[in-house]
């Protein structure tokens, strides 16, 4: 291949390969090419031809350049060209890293074994919730929801402009007026301070029908934040909203 393409290069096929042009026993092209043979084993020695060119160039100007620099150096040579180090002379490897495991070791950064420390394990997650007080909740249960009632769905329905108040407008409304709407159809619980109508959402529940008609026609505030307070009711029900809780008027 090389052969080839020095055929049709009348410069290089007139002379002798660059390798055979620097022959010479204190050249530094030699000692960089004895190198590259050395690491890629004795059937390269012949393939004389697919040895790489020396990077820089021997004329280059970087060469020159960092001669002058460099010559005085203990690593060069006398013609300013840096010596490639055998294994002796390079600097030892960097000692062998600690055990990585756990309070082995003198590394700052292992886990403090000491339960005082600022660092250990908060004790909430250390013990299940009966011990810490908590009284223990019912298992939630996984509610299969009918078709076209996912999530999305609801939140298509909600942005619609379909009205799902049933009211003209927002109303100060009191625990025994919210009491009169209790039945599946006509379903209004308020949840901090607001009065929601749920019946729209009731098949979107992810929780169930049934979970959220027990705070139909009530404040479902406490038992709403017990289930999931993460869950944003403000938002998730903003264009079911009726009105108010308003405490009952004094007689
Ligand atoms: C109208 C107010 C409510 C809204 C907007 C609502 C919304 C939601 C949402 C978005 C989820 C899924 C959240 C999640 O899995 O992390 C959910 C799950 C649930 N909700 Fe509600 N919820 C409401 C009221 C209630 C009430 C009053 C109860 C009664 C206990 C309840 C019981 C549940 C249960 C048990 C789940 C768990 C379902 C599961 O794990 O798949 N929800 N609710």
């Amino acid at each position: 291949m090389a052969a080839y393409i020095r055929s049709w290069l009348p410069s290089l096929s007139s002379s002798s390969s660059p390798n055979e042009s620097t022959s010479s026993e204190t050249s530094p092209t030699v000692t960089i090419q004895q190198d590259v043979e050395d690491d890629e084993g004795s059937d390269t020695e012949k393939e004389d031809n697919d040895i790489p060119p020396a990077f820089p160039a021997i004329s280059s100007a970087q060469r020159l350049s960092s001669s002058s620099k460099s010559s005085s150096s203990a690593t060069s040579s006398s013609n300013g060209i840096p010596k490639i180090l055998s294994d002796s002379q390079l600097m030892p490897p960097p000692p062998l890293p600690a055990s990585r495991v756990p309070g082995v070791g003198s590394s700052s950064l292992s886990v403090p074994s000491s339960s005082t420390s600022s660092l250990a394990v908060p004790p909430t997650t250390t013990k299940p919730p009966t011990q810490l007080g908590v009284p223990k909740t019912k298992k939630r249960e996984k509610v299969a929801l009918a078709p076209g009632h996912s999530p999305l769905d609801w939140a298509a329905l909600k942005s619609s402009g379909q009205d799902l108040r049933g009211v003209d407008s927002l109303m100060r409304i009191t625990p025994s007026v919210l009491k009169q709407h209790n039945k599946r159809d006509d379903a209004w619980s308020a949840f901090n301070g607001k009065v929601y109508n749920i019946t729209p959402y009731l098949p979107f529940h992810p929780g169930g029908e049934k979970e959220l008609m027990r705070v139909a026609g009530r404040d479902g505030t406490k038992l709403f934040a017990s289930t999931h307070a993460w869950v944003n009711v403000d938002f998730m029900l903003d264009s079911c909203m009726v009105g108010f809780l308003v405490p009952e008027p004094s007689s």
